[in-house]
């Protein structure tokens, strides 16, 4: 890792390949390209879009746009190539050969950017694996030049066997390792979850795209310090915390990393498990820059992922799990627009315009969860028997209590309770 330096000059290229269909256009995805590079450090020189008519498998680019991208590295000094798309390998070391740089794709990219962001031992472990798994799929087309005799020691491997090979079982064991790793850290999380499971607290999961404001609100709403940042990806390893909510005495809220269209698929499978937080969340709080142009593109980026993950139904749209959108970033809005977004929010109860960074609109986002949580509840009269005093303080941490008194009759000593619980808070009690 850490193949690209901070501060390293680059051109970002964003190739549009005719007949491709994007998420997003050409402009927004170059200005994606960009806040992927300067999430990195990366100085960005030039940027520019290059149509592409029909891809040549040896270069993307056409020979007069490869001969372009030459000048225009050497115009602006230029150390570095950023192609905001997907390369092979063979067309990676090609343009690397043709233009004297070094020349990165988009997955090339994020990982380094991830590979910087990680700070848990879990998110490390993904991202090494991710790393490994996109440097096997080049050393199988590109690495021929290395198809030479491995001499001597043989602790590598049998006689004959060739550098390539070596360095694919070098590879592959690395990566056996890692996964070993990988599963223990999870078994540990999971046994984690299992404790928090048996507090049972609602769980609110905040996703979102990358940069639209789920840390600045997770710390609006726990008071804590993570960092949010104008940068892309700048939460990798999900974080969690107990919040108080008015009327659900404690939540936990876990604010995790950011969406992006087209995320590589070797981080996609390595960051599943992370992201399967998600799915056993109570709510989810899907935050959304308003404010941000490609607002709606993004937004079908991030159900995408949340199909991938199994909340919702691809083919009907429905949700397992009640998902409320945040619309973050009011702030940024005009007086028209924002009135706008007012109306048509107040079109659907799961929609709640906020500021996450000046608090507009954030009562209500916790009104709306407060409902959500409540939903459903009904009262019931419990009889508490003394000496079980833990199970009145859990009715008193987790439903309404609407009276409480103490039982005067013949029977043994009670206390009578009537409280509004959820369906799913009743089990709860009854299991304690
Ligand atoms: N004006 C304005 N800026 C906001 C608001 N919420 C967040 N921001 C800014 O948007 C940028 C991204 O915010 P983050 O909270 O880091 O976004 P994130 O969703 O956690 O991003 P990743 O961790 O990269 O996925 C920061 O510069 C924030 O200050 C808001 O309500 N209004
Ligand atoms: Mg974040």
């Amino acid at each position: 890792m850490g193949e690209v330096s901070r501060g390293a000059r680059a051109l970002v290229v964003c190739p549009d390949i005719r007949k491709q269909t994007y998420a997003l256009d050409a402009e927004e995805r170059l200005e994606e390209a960009r806040g992927l590079a300067l999430a990195i450090g990366i100085e960005i020189t030039h940027s520019l879009i290059v149509p592409v008519r029909a891809v040549r498998p040896n270069t993307l680019f056409g020979s007069g746009q490869v001969a372009n991208l030459g000048t225009l590295c050497e115009q602006n000094e230029a150390e570095l190539v950023i192609v905001d798309g997907a390369l092979s390998a063979i067309q990676q070391r090609n343009l690397e050969e043709e233009l004297k740089r070094k020349v990165i794709d988009r997955t090339g990219l994020i990982l380094e950017i991830f590979g910087e962001r990680a700070a848990t031992a879990e998110g490390r472990l993904q991202v090494e694996l991710a790393h490994l798994e996109y440097q096997q799929s080049r050393l199988v087309r590109s690495w021929t030049h290395l198809e030479r005799q491995r001499g001597g020691f043989g602790f590598l491997g049998g006689p004959g066997e060739t550098q390539i090979e070596a360095d694919r079982r070098m590879i592959r064991q690395r990566m056996g390792k890692l996964r070993r790793e990988l599963e223990q850290v999870r078994k540990t999380r999971s046994l984690h979850r299992q404790r928090r499971g048996r507090a049972p607290w609602p769980v609110i999961a905040l996703v979102g795209y990358t940069n639209a404001g789920k840390s600045t609100l997770f710390n609006r709403l726990t008071g804590a310090d993570v960092m949010a940042e104008d940068l892309l990806f700048a939460t990798l390893d999900p974080t969690m915390r107990a919040v108080r909510l008015p009327g659900v005495e404690k939540a936990i809220l876990s604010d995790t990393v950011g969406f992006i269209s087209d995320l590589p698929t070797q981080l996609v499978a390595a960051f599943r498990a992370t992201l399967e937080e998600v799915t056993g969340a109570d709510i989810i709080i899907h935050v959304r820059d308003i404010a941000n142009p490609s607002a709606q593109a993004q937004k079908q980026q991030v159900l995408a992922v949340l199909a991938d993950l199994g909340v919702i139904d691809p083919v009907d749209g429905s949700s397992k799990i009640a998902i409320v959108e945040a619309w973050n970033k009011v702030d940024l809005l005009d007086e028209d627009d924002f009135q706008a977004v007012r109306n048509l929010a107040s079109s659907n109860d799961e929609w709640v315009p906020i500021s996450a960074w000046t608090g507009t609109g954030v009562d209500s986002l916790l009104e709306r969860i407060d409902e959500i949580l409540t939903e459903g509840a009904t009262v019931h009269e419990l009889v508490v028997p003394a000496g079980e005093g833990h199970r009145i303080a859990w009715l008193h941490s987790h439903g309404r209590v609407l009276s409480e008194t103490e039982e005067a009759g013949e029977g043994p000593p009670a206390t009578r309770m009537r409280v509004s619980l959820t369906p799913k808070q009743l089990g709860q009690y009854r299991s304690l």
